[in-house]
């Protein structure tokens, strides 16, 4: 037993259970038995639904365990969640800018690693960052159980970036192009249009002209001219 109140054997069944239930929702398939489950752990279902009753919620219904809903109360039982790490595709202008500010890991947010679909780019190094070839970004991050990204490719690329990532099993989007990509309920997307912001103070700075005729730079000079 551990100071979590429960058997270390059932840490590991746990795991167990984790990763069968992932790859199961991976393939489409929405429930497990606890038969399921016991072969897939070596034990019975007895134990598996014994391990269970460890975990915060249940909601076992009478078709089985829900796949993902399951994958994902185990993932945070277990602390497995990763929601300090984040991946950045389009190593372009912004993407190096974001990756090479040193600020975001103050509030502890680290990119552990960069993506492109440019020969040129893939293989080369953003300060300490390697850019990827954006193929591998679901399995990278399936794997590092990696939950933030980071889209600063262009527009036209974004909703297949978008995609791969949520394959991937990503949770948040920071999206800074200007296409806002369609995710599913899960998912949040912050996006990040800069030059919408842009067009605001635009919009701002016209509203003030409305109010006081712009100066011209003959004014400015007379009034110069009379307080010398
Ligand atoms: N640079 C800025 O100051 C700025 C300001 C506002 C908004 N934005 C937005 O941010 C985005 C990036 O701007 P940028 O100036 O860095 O552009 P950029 O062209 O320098 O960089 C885009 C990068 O995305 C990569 N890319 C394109 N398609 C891809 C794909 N399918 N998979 C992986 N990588 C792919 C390109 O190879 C390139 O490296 C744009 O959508 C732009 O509108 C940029």
């Amino acid at each position: 037993m551990n100071n979590m109140g429960i058997p270390i054997p059932s840490l590991r069944r746990l795991l167990a259970y984790y990763r069968h239930l992932k790859s199961a929702s991976q393939k489409g398939l929405e429930f497990l038995s606890s038969g399921d489950l016991a072969l897939a752990a070596g034990t019975t279902p007895e134990q598996v639904r014994k391990d269970f009753s460890f975990l915060p919620s249940q909601g076992r219904s009478r078709v089985g365990y829900p796949t993902q809903k399951f994958a994902e109360i185990i993932e945070d039982y277990l602390g497995l969640m990763n929601d300090k790490e984040a991946v950045l595709v389009g190593a372009g202008n912004l993407g190096r800018a974001l990756a090479l500010y040193p600020g975001f890991e103050q509030v502890g947010l680290r990119i552990v690693v960069l993506f492109d679909n440019d020969p040129e780019k893939i293989g080369n190094k953003v300060g300490d960052l390697q850019v990827l070839p954006v193929d591998a970004l679901p399995s990278l991050v399936e794997r590092m159980l990696i939950r933030i990204g980071i889209i600063t490719t262009t527009a036209d690329a974004a909703q297949a970036v978008a995609d791969a990532m949520v394959a991937g099993g990503i949770k948040a989007i920071w999206n800074f192009s200007t296409l806002r990509p369609k995710v599913p309920d899960d998912v949040m997307v912050r996006n990040m249009d800069l030059s919408s912001e842009l067009i605001v103070l635009s919009h701002y700075i016209r509203s003030l002209g409305a109010q006081e005729p712009p100066k011209s730079l003959d004014d400015d000079l007379d009034r110069l001219e009379q307080a010398s």
